[in-house]
């Protein structure tokens, strides 16, 4: 228990820690390999804002030379290819260095959603589940692509913008040093508008991302829903919620915009203003004589090239911030709390028994799970029955690890769960749920997934043997027919099949199936009996079963009532106590009783 503590507090600080990173500290992390580089990108960076510098010099002499009457245009011309030699040089290196972030950054881009898809896959499902489809999408796709073009060209851009004002700056105070200070007196104020402008930033992003963040939802549910949507005649609402979003999203970035037009304007009107103190003082100090002339119209050139990068610069603090939040996004998902679960396991488990202990389980602050206890041995068949919303899914989400129990145990083969490594574990375990998800792809491939790597034939025979074959032969493509998302081609029994089929192939020796009810026609009930029955020979089966008739064979039933073991028993056995099992047999045989009649009925009357 105490080491379960120490672990998770370890967790606790290493999140936090990383929490407090810095957003450049989390793109080093990123870049990892491939940090060198952003080195590389930054140090040509500043090489080539060396050379963009150089040309500046020799004007101040060509300058000088020309003012105390040099006619040498041979030495002029020759100074002319020079500078533009390094001006060349410049633009060379320069695309070198944003070729080179560009590579940092695309390998930065795919590490992130690398370990975001790691993420989700180790965090519990609820984090998942809880988040509108669209969102954790919007964070992967979209929004890790809108951080590309600040994060290939800040490095490079932002060294050479801040380097080169720098370098003028210091052969300015060679110059004159009173003339360089002149020329920087527009920034304080230019940055005082600036800043103005950045004040409630942060939240005014947060504020424009959040109705985007909606505007994306309402598209996402509009898309996944329209099948509801036109049954309900509900297109119109819809298609209102979607146009409010989109006006509610547009009418809160205009009015930021608003707010930041007046500084951002005087900002940028006053910070190249340099002319209008250079031009004064510089003149009083040419007529006193303490300025030379020619030094003042070098003072007059480079004091308009001082500023320019200066403000192109400012212009990546917005930019900055809106990496920043998006990296927050990112990091959001990527510190939450994993399942807690070993890198290899800590133990074996001795055979493929199921044994719950006391699990408590919440949804939120919501409790459904009151002290569940249960045995299930190794090779039984178990049945999960009882009324709808008493917990039967979330007990089999638990086995299957897609949750932690948030008190007591689950453990297999005498081994807590939590002492497994989850890919071991995975092994493990084959769950059909009652979504039966198929990926939009062809149905061999989502057979295949069961076990990547199974031939074609392999493939083929489960898929004879779990009694789908046949009518995959009649589709158009036969298993190369495309499923689509959601398997949105095939009808619901079909899915389940297919889903049954895949876990087969997965060969786990712990298999749980969650019945989903509304596919259970008397020949799909049939045809999935069946092949379950082939699925789970010397397996431990554990079956949530709606239709009472389908699991009263199985080696022990658990009726759940209220997130707790109301009775457990054989079919015989659960009868003879008459509780709540025998109420719900003896409404089962009634609805089957009148359906048999009506099916009588109809043959009658035919
Ligand atoms: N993701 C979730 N978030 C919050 N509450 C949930 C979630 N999933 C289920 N619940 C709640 O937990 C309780 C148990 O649900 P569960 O799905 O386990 O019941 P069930 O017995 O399997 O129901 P059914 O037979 O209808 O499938 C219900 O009250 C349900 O509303």
């Amino acid at each position: 228990m105490r080491r379960k503590v120490r672990i998770k507090e370890g967790f606790h600080l290493e999140a936090k820690r990383k929490k407090e990173r810095s957003t450049l500290g989390w793109v080093m992390t990123f870049a990892g390999t491939h940090r060198g580089l952003y080195a590389v990108s930054v140090a040509v960076a500043a090489v080539g804002v060396v050379c963009g510098v150089i040309p500046y010099l020799i004007m101040g002499d060509m300058i000088h030379r020309l003012v105390e009457g040099d006619r040498n245009w041979q030495a002029y011309l020759a100074s002319g290819l020079v500078m533009a030699a390094f001006w060349t040089a410049r633009v060379i290196l320069h695309s070198i260095s944003t070729t080179c972030s560009h590579k940092a950054t695309f390998h930065v881009l795919a590490q992130l959603r690398r370990m975001m898809c790691d993420k989700l896959s180790r965090v519990p499902l609820g984090y998942v589940k809880d988040r509108p489809s669209g969102t954790l999408k919007n964070i992967m796709m979209e929004r890790t692509d809108s951080i590309e073009t600040t994060l290939a060209h800040v490095l490079p851009e932002f060294t050479g913008n801040i380097l080169a004002p720098v370098l003028v700056f210091l052969y300015m105070l060679t110059i004159d040093w009173r003339m360089a200070l002149i020329s920087l007196i527009t920034l304080p104020l230019g940055l005082l508008f600036y800043s103005m402008m950045m004040i409630g930033y942060e939240e005014n992003y947060k504020n424009v991302l959040a109705k985007t963040k909606t505007l994306n939802d309402t598209a996402v549910e509009y898309i996944n829903g329209i099948e509801v949507i036109k049954a309900f005649g509900k297109a119109k609402t819809s298609y209102d919620r979607f146009v409010t979003a989109a006006k509610e999203g547009a009418a809160c970035y205009v009015e930021w915009m608003r707010k930041c037009n007046i500084p951002f304007s005087l900002g940028m009107v006053v910070i190249p203003c340099t002319a209008l103190t250079v031009l004064p003082f510089g003149g009083l100090f040419v007529r006193n004589g303490s300025l030379a002339p020619v030094d003042f119209i070098m003072i007059i050139l480079l004091s308009v090239g001082l500023i320019q990068p200066l403000i192109t610069c400012m212009s990546y603090t917005d930019d900055l911030g809106k990496m920043g939040t998006i990296i927050g996004e990112v990091t959001e998902i990527l510190t939450q709390e994993e399942l807690d679960r070993p890198k290899k396991d800590r133990a074996r488990p001795s055979d493929h028994s199921v044994t719950l202990e006391n699990v408590h389980f919440a949804y939120h602050d919501r409790e459904v799970l009151h002290g569940v206890s249960m045995e299930i041995s190794s090779g039984s068949v178990a049945a999960l029955v009882g009324p709808s919303g008493s917990g039967k899914s979330t007990i089999a989400k638990l086995i299957a690890s897609l949750w932690d129990v948030k008190e007591g145990s689950i453990r297999i083969g005498g081994v807590d769960i939590r002492d497994l490594s989850l890919e071991e574990y995975n092994r493990r375990i084959a769950y059909v749920s009652q979504d039966n998800y198929l990926f939009d792809d062809t149905i061999r491939e989502n057979i295949r997934m069961g076990r990547p790597g199974a031939t074609d034939g392999e493939v083929e025979e489960v898929a004879r043997r779990s009694g789908c074959h046949d009518f995959i032969m009649g589709l158009e493509k036969g298993y190369d027919t495309v499923a689509g998302g959601s398997g949105g081609h095939l009808s619901g029994g079909e899915r389940q099949r297919i889903a049954i089929a895949r876990a087969m192939l997965k060969d786990a020796p712990i298999v749980i199936l969650d019945e989903a009810s509304a596919y259970m026609d008397p020949e799909n009930e049939a045809v999935i009996q069946a092949s379950v029955a082939r699925l789970v020979q010397g397996k431990t089966l554990i079956v949530i079963a709606h239709r009472l008739s389908t699991v009263s064979d199985a080696d022990r039933i658990f009726v759940i009532r209220d997130g707790r073991v109301d009775a457990a028993g054989t079919h015989g056995e659960l009868l003879a106590q008459g509780g709540l099992y025998s109420q719900m047999w003896a409404a089962h045989m009634s609805v089957k009783d009148q359906a048999a009649k009506k099916e009588e009925g109809g043959e009658l009357h035919a």
